[in-house]
């Protein structure tokens, strides 16, 4: 997959199947454009591209609060997730308010038209030009529309799923994202406590703007070194302690060394409990043993 910028001087002189969209989390909504492309893109033998935004468009529209930039993937996620739906060519644009004051005309002929498109996928919703058009056909190309994509609690879309991840929701989340929920982290150093409890844990620091988990304890998978681990982790304030700072840590289970320094990623799977505030050491030493059992037990 090659990734691009949008300016001025692009032209793609191969016709191309283009698909547009922010596509936040490339959940089971998100999944049936990029079926409906590659399906298409093999009978007509054409390449795939999208053309998408490095940050959501409502940025351009409302007043900011920092939450508007937090996302369901990193930026290195969401690339990987598009290369997996079968993108050939990724292709950025800052969404600027020039670019949202187009008309939809203005739109096809500065924008989709670039691409050389023989088809232009998007969803039901995603509307065009200052004017809020859905795209329409031409005689350049032909536009398919893909339906809302439902489960029996209704459209699946990245505001529910945002909610499930903050909830704690997170096998719901992924069922609906068709994946597991990831945060990717650094290892730093963290009290030197997790040791005495038997279960040292790789305290994580988040570079990237996403969202996280509700405080809680969970099981997860660990992705590190090419390898996938089973492991729990806990995201909250060790209120045993009378921590003030939220952490997210991991315990790979079956394993043992020195990681500061590495990145992991974290693959949440269920969650196990809610945080809980302990007494003494030993009750929460006892509780994580069931954790422990609880994590080992759950199966993909
Ligand atoms: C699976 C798991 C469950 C945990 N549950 C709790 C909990 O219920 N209450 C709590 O105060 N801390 C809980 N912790 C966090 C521990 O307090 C924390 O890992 C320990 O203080 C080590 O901190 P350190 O990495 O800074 O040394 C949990 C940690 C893990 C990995
Ligand atoms: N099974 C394991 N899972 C996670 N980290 C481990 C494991 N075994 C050893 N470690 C190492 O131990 C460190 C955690 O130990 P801990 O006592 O919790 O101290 P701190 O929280 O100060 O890092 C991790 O950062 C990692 O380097």
């Amino acid at each position: 997959m090659e990734i691009l910028e949008f300016n001025e001087e692009i032209k793609f002189d191969e016709e191309l199947i283009l698909v547009l969209g922010y596509f936040d989390g490339l959940h089971l909504g998100h999944q049936a454009l990029f079926a409906e492309a590659r399906k298409v893109a093999a009978v007509l033998n054409l390449k795939i591209a999208v053309l998408t935004f490095p940050e959501k468009p409502t940025l351009t529209f409302e007043k900011f609060s920092p939450d508007m930039l937090l996302k369901l993937t990193s930026d290195q996620k969401r690339a990987d997730l598009f290369a997996e739906n079968g993108v050939d060519y990724l292709v950025f644009k800052d969404f600027t308010s020039d670019f949202a004051h187009q008309t939809s005309e203005e739109f096809s002929k500065n924008v989709v038209l670039k691409f050389n498109p023989k088809v232009v996928i998007t969803g039901f919703d995603y509307t065009t030009g200052s004017d809020m058009q859905n795209l329409k056909s031409t005689e350049d190309y032909r536009v398919i529309i893909i339906p809302e994509q439902a489960d029996d609690q209704g459209k699946i879309s990245s505001t529910r799923i945002r909610k499930a991840v903050e909830e704690g929701e997170i096998a719901q989340a992924n069922a609906l994202l068709g994946y597991a929920y990831e945060t990717t982290g650094l290892v730093v150093h963290g009290f030197a406590r997790g040791r005495q409890l038997g279960y040292p844990t790789a305290n994580l620091v988040i570079k990237d703007f996403i969202h996280l988990p509700a405080v809680g304890v969970y099981t997860c998978d660990v992705l590190f070194h090419g390898e996938r681990h089973r492991g729990f982790a806990s995201i909250g304030y060790n209120d045993t302690f009378n921590g003030t700072e939220k952490t997210v840590e991991v315990h790979i289970f079956d394993f043992s060394g020195e990681i500061y320094g590495e990145k992991l990623t974290v693959l949440w799977l269920d969650k196990i409990r809610d945080m809980i505030k302990f007494e003494n050491m030993e009750q929460l030493i006892a509780q994580m043993k069931e954790d422990e059992r609880i994590a080992r037990r759950y199966r993909l």
